[in-house]
């Protein structure tokens, strides 16, 4: 494999296959690919290899080059408006390379979502053998079992270049216990251990969980197992027939109308983000946008394909008119500033990790019915089933009602095959223990557009969170579990008596009012951004269909989060190699028919 961001030292012959972004997705699309075909990856970011922030998983959030914010616009949900950066990675492993490495999956509830929005082929059945072919599984050893670790190796996949595992040593098992327990009190036993947060089943489970990371035997130590480290850099994966061209940004996909009627990609112009000369490189069959749910919509705009109508008002020409392309944005919210201080008595080594910390030691996926009880799951029913696509459609978010209207029905249906509602996540601190809660299917969509058509210009990015009051209610519910958990034993027994008010969480019994805007004044980005190209039908705003070719294309495919319609992984990357690895098989498969 050839690394560089020298292009004087590349070949001028056609690459067959242009991959966009060296990112999560776009390294395993690009393994798969350059066994027997040439590939060029074009990457904006730097290589980091030996960046040990990066490869330190303890280190995750450290400020490293891969890490950058772009500011989302003012969020009007948010009690006025709330600008919040939004996080991505920019490197070779993109956001694998930055990220907290929790290792979690969709679900079957999930899957089938995704599959009756009109994409046969993606189920849980038939997406679960990708998953598990990009995946080496390490099983908890004796001590990780002992520890509280589980799992079920028929779900998961011991000879891909992922590696999963959980830490070694296992990290604060008498933090996991507590957590567990309490978890188990608060929603009444409704809510058990999993054998395997990953096996398909839906919500009603806690657990250990297990991260993207492995043990280094060398070191010693456990290591991030990025996409960079798992699918370019290891000796085992070398490809000759692979390029990356590093710090260098794709700014269009130059295409040709081909016989059939549909558009032809042939290519793509790039810049240096040092300055300098465009280049122009050509694909023989394929061209693969893998830049992420933030920038891969901005690319294709760029290139005259998206909302012919917003083109025309940044002078630029439309070749594919695709209103869906960065419609429908979707990402989580977060509730993380939950920090409850640790009992003095309470400090031991079991407890706090010794200092070293991994996001969500245990988390928890209760379904509508644990959080919110039977009647609380009735009225969500019913405001899914009845919501109004007013608002989503004045801001772009869809490009019909239909389009909303059907994403609500979807996450009413999966509720009630027991999607889980929420997430919870506990982690360890040196003096605090926090608690966090994430939502998992948010019903508003926003839009990812650009102003300029300066491919070096950041998104402009709008989450439009909270303004679907669904999304508040699912939110207003979790923070009462917070407040809950912060005086329910065993775990609050690990904490000082004040640590609730010290917190700044709503009491116990404050007003929905209250819980409402402290949820709304204090929430962040989930950081999970996905769906602004989505795969689904074409008339509900669709960008790519069920085998990822963009409409009205004949060799334009995406692979990377914006393909993803609904927002059933709860945390993306397990799921991201899955997509790659069904892309990559789809795309060999339509090279041996040609
Ligand atoms: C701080 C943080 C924590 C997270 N924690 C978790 C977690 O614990 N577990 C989990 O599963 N997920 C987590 N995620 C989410 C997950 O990392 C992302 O969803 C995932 O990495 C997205 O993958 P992708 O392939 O869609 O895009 P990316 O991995 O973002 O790759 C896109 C690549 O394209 C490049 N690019 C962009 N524009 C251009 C251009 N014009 N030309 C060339 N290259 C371009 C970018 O530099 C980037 O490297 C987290 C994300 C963040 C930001």
């Amino acid at each position: 494999t050839i690394i560089t961001n020298d292009t004087s030292i590349l070949k001028n012959a056609p690459y067959e296959y242009i991959i966009i972004g060296g990112g999560t997705t776009a390294l395993a699309v690009a393994n798969r690919l350059s066994v027997n075909h040439s590939v060029l990856v074009v990457e904006r970011g730097p290589d980091l290899v030996n960046d040990e922030i990066i490869n330190d998983p303890f280190d995750y959030g450290m400020p490293s080059p891969c890490f950058l914010q772009v500011d989302l616009t003012p969020q009007l949900g948010s009690n006025g408006t709330r600008i919040l950066p939004f996080t991505h990675g920019s490197c070779l492993g993109g956001g694998s390379s930055i990220n907290a490495m929790i290792g979690s999956r969709p679900t079957f509830a999930g899957m089938s979502a995704v599959e009756a929005l009109g994409n046969p082929g993606w189920g849980w059945n038939d997406f679960l053998p990708f998953m598990q072919k990009s995946e080496t599984f390490h099983p908890p050893n004796p001590s990780q079992l002992a520890g509280g670790a589980n799992y079920l190796a028929v779900v998961h996949g011991f000879e891909g270049p992922v590696e999963v595992s959980f830490s070694q040593p296992f990290l604060a098992p008498a933090f996991q216990n507590a957590a567990k327990n309490t978890t188990q009190t608060i929603f009444n036993g409704a809510v058990a251990l999993s054998p395997d947060m990953g096996d398909g089943f839906s919500g009603g489970h806690y657990s250990s969980y297990y991260f993207h990371i492995h043990f280094n035997e060398t070191l010693q130590v456990d290591r991030r197992s990025s996409s960079a480290w798992s699918y370019l850099y290891p000796q085992t994966q070398q490809r000759p027939g692979l390029t990356v061209l590093t710090g260098h940004l794709v700014d269009t996909i130059l295409t040709s109308h081909g016989t059939d009627g549909n558009i032809t990609a042939t290519g793509v112009l790039v810049e240096p983000i040092s300055g300098g000369t465009a280049l122009t490189f050509n694909a023989s069959r394929e061209v693969v946008l893998s830049a992420g749910a933030l920038y891969s919509p901005t690319i294709l705009q760029r290139s005259g394909i998206g909302n012919a109508t917003f083109l025309q008002t940044l002078g630029i020409k439309s070749i594919l008119d695709l209103p869906g392309v960065g419609a429908n944005f979707q990402d989580q919210t977060l509730l993380t500033n939950v920090s409850f201080p640790l009992s003095p008595s309470a400090n031991t080594t079991n407890i706090t990790a010794g200092g070293l910390n991994l996001l969500g030691l245990v988390i928890t996926h209760p379904t509508a019915i644990d959080t919110l009880g039977p009647n609380g799951t009735i009225t969500m029913d019913s405001m899914l089933r009845n919501i109004s696509a007013e608002h989503a459609l004045s801001v772009g978010g869809v490009v019909n009602a239909e389009a909303f209207t059907t994403h609500a029905t979807l996450t009413a249906d999966a509720y009630q095959i027991d999607h889980p509602f929420i997430e919870i996540f506990y982690t360890p601190g040196a003096k605090v223990l926090e608690v966090w809660a994430q939502s998992i299917l948010p019903l508003s969509r926003g839009t990812v557009r650009i102003n300029t058509t300066d491919p070096s210009a950041d998104p402009v990015i709008d989450a439009q969170y909270f303004t679907t009051e669904v999304d508040i209610e699912v939110m207003v519910a979790a923070a009462r579990r917070i407040s809950s958990i912060a005086v329910t034993p065993p775990f609050s027994d690990l904490l000082t008596p004040t640590a609730l008010e010290e917190s700044g969480v709503p009491q116990v019994g404050a007003t929905d009012e209250e819980v409402r805007q402290w949820v709304l004044s204090t929430y962040t980005p989930g950081i999970h951004a996905i769906a602004s190209n989505s795969m689904m039908p074409r008339e509900l705003g669709g960008v790519v269909s069920p085998q990822l070719l963009v409409y009205g294309t004949s060799n334009l495919r995406i692979a990377d989060a914006s393909i993803v319609p609904l927002s059933v992984f709860p945390h993306t990357t397990l799921g991201l190699y899955g997509v790659a690895e069904k892309a990559a098989d789809m795309i060999l498969q339509a090279a041996e028919n040609t």
